[in-house]
């Protein structure tokens, strides 16, 4: 069957990159490649519900990591046989575009769209958590430690900030001391343990383009579990060299496993759930699992 060429541009003015290209562009070059896109503005994220309504075939998403995610928690709370119509294509205008990037989907913008042509969709799993505090969904990951607590003294709402970064590196590092919990892969039991780095990966990399899992692949339907165990951990320069270097797996210290479910004691450490961080009060356990194939995703016959 033909794929429709109905498509919606949702672009964010906001996004880190987006000076590389106007809407106006963007919406010629779909319309080159075959599409009959409808740009819709939108200032903030309380406008992409309105900007959603009556979309049909191709949502084209022109932003970063957090564009994208506001775009797909709209699309998951609709019900199954209305998300499975609509493919969602990306197109990386923001910092550090995690999501894009483990979909090979990098370049420039125009560039990236060119290499839609013909584009088919893939199954892209998306990670559910449930814990004390509530149900959330992610995209990129989700997980306790060093990283979550960077994340929560940075305050990831005030907008990005290398200052503030180092700052909030700075407040949280010599005071770290995690607590020990209980973890659970699929049904197999861990002996408790404290973790320097706990993430649940679905993308390769989450955050700053911090790449905990070289080979994270949102299409197979499992979610990657990352750890490093408090008492193996390896001095800071160790793991900023490798995250440089795309070689973190390889470090001694770090395990991973390929996971469906995974369950971690509450003891009220923080948690960050792609660029948000949630907490609450101690008791229960964070559950976290993947949903294989909740979105369809464009992804490009070549690479741009
Ligand atoms: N459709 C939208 N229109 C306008 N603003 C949006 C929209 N979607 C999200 N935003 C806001 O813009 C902020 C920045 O967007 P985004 O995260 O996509 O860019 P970025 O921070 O440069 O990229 P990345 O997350 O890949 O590093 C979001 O956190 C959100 O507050």
């Amino acid at each position: 069957m033909a794929q429709s060429t109905e498509a919606t541009l949702i672009y964010n003015a906001k996004a880190g990159t987006s000076e590389r290209a106007s809407p106006d562009h963007l919406v010629e070059e779909l319309a080159a490649i075959g599409y009959r896109p409808i740009y819709r503005a939108t200032a903030s994220p309380d406008d992409i519900a309105q900007a959603l309504e009556g979309a049909r075939g191709t949502l084209f998403v022109a932003g970063g990591d957090g564009t994208l995610r506001a775009v797909a928690l709209h699309l998951l709370a609709r019900p199954e046989e209305e998300r499975a119509a609509l493919r969602v294509g990306v197109i990386p205008m923001g910092t550090a575009n995690n999501v894009a990037r483990t979909l090979g989907v990098l370049g420039d913008p125009l560039e990236v769209i060119r290499a839609y042509a013909g584009a088919q969709a893939v199954p892209f799993d998306v990670g559910r958590v449930r814990g004390p505090w509530g149900q959330d969904l992610f995209l990129e990951a989700c997980g306790c430690g060093l990283f979550a607590d960077v994340m929560a003294e940075y305050g990831p709402d005030e907008g990005k900030s290398v200052l503030r970064a180092v700052q909030a590196m700075i407040r949280a590092m010599p005071g770290f001391a995690p607590p020990t919990v209980s973890l659970t892969l699929d049904g197999r039991a861990f002996p408790d343990d404290a973790y320097t780095i706990l993430e649940v990966m679905n993308t390769s990399a989450t955050g700053p383009t911090l790449r905990f899992s070289t080979h994270a692949d949102p299409t197979e339907g499992t979610l990657d579990v990352i750890r490093v165990a408090h008492s193996d951990r390896e001095s800071m320069l160790a793991y900023l060299t490798s995250l440089l270097t795309d070689t973190f797996e390889d470090r001694p210290s770090v395990q991973s496993h390929d996971a469906r479910v995974t369950e971690i004691s509450y003891v009220g450490q923080i948690f960050h759930v792609d660029g948000e961080t949630r907490q609450a009060a101690p008791g229960g356990r964070v559950s976290i699992e993947a949903w294989p194939g909740a979105l369809q995703m464009l992804r490009p016959q070549r690479q741009p």
